[in-house]
């Protein structure tokens, strides 16, 4: 039998869906389909078509496409929403949900139809109640709609702690859970170099700043840009993903799953620490959280919740 590559769509075709794409052809993960809405097609396909013309020189036989016809999506894999809006300085993410939320319920109708199968990972804000609202609609199985906040928030966390100590990214950890907005929640009990606990390498002085800012990193990058938001950080933090999808890898990171009593929650999508693997979110792990960490998510929560009653009904 013939192996066949794997495909992967990419919805909205801007900064975000262009660093995904760019960045999942890179690594020789799959076909990459490229999709925006009529008016954005020649870019679209402009875009992609540079993209394919820097694979021989990156060493990836991946084919990548630009269209605005879903039917070229057909048979996907693994389905990347970046469709949407994105804030600016002054705006909070959750002023998005408007615009956004119209933006998922129809990308998700054409992605259903087209690829009954696949993967859903969403990355449009605020991304919590758009992975909602994309589950909804797509009336796919949980562990197949999936968001993304919690490789990116934990990677600015790794990244501020390893330029504080000076010590490799490759050996922080971190964990941040809860929803993507200004009081997500950074684990810091969960949060080591080396295996060493953070705790005992840096004072809680420090520890406190670099939450503080790990919160606010989305808003940090918004203010030095002027015009739009983060993509380098984010394009990778997706592509982890969809590496962890297609390889079946079993990771364990944090992303936004749709909860049933975990962690005392229902009918929610919340950052929490989920096992990545061939079959999407194939398990949720349940942390046993300190009070104050459960008074930390249960704002986090009160936050994710208010944006949710705020979505358009139809
Ligand atoms: N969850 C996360 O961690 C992050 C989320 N984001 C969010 O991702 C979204 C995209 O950000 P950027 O790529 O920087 O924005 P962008 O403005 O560069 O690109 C968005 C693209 O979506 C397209 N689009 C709009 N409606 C569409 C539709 N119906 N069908 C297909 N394409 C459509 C636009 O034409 C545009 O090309 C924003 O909502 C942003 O807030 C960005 C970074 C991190
Ligand atoms: O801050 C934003 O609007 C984009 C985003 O979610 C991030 O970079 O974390």
């Amino acid at each position: 039998m013939a192996i066949k590559r794997r495909k992967v769509s990419v919805i909205g075709s801007g900064f975000t869906g262009a660093t995904t794409a760019i960045m999942t052809a890179q690594k020789e993960l799959a076909d990459v389909v490229l999709v925006d809405i009529p008016d954005m097609e020649g870019p679209t396909k402009g875009k992609a078509l540079d993209m394919l013309e820097s694979t021989p020189v990156q060493g990836a036989d991946v084919n990548v496409t630009g269209t605005s016809d879903y039917k070229d999506t057909a048979g996907s894999d693994v389905v990347v929403i970046t469709a949407g809006i994105a804030r600016k300085p002054g705006m909070s993410r959750d002023d998005l949900v408007n615009t956004n939320a119209k933006i998922m319920k129809s990308v998700t109708r054409e992605i259903v139809k087209h690829s009954p199968e696949c993967y859903i990972i969403v990355l449009t804000n605020p991304a919590d109640a758009m992975t909602y609202t994309v589950y909804k609609e797509s009336g796919f199985p949980k562990n197949r709609v999936i968001g993304q906040s919690g490789v990116l928030d934990s990677a600015r966390f790794r990244t501020f702690v390893s330029q504080e100590l000076g010590y490799s990214v490759e050996d922080v950890q971190g964990f941040v859970l809860g929803g993507h907005g200004d009081d997500m929640v950074p684990l810091i009990r969960y949060s080591s170099v080396g295996g060493v606990p953070l705790t005992s390498l840096l004072s809680q002085e420090r520890i406190d700043a670099i939450v503080e800012r790990t919160r606010k990193g989305g808003g940090e990058i918004v203010s030095l840009l002027g015009n739009g938001s983060a993509y380098y950080a984010p394009g990778a933090s997706i592509t982890q993903m969809v590496e962890a999808i297609l390889k079946d890898k079993k990771r364990i990171i944090p992303t936004i799953a749709y909860l049933e009593g975990e962690y005392g929650y229902n009918d929610l999508y919340l950052g929490v620490p989920t096992v990545l693997g061939g079959d999407g979110i194939e398990k949720i792990i349940e942390l046993d959280l300190t009070e104050d960490e459960k008074t930390a998510m249960a704002k986090s929560v009160e936050s994710v919740k208010a944006v949710m009653e705020a979505l358009p009904a139809e």
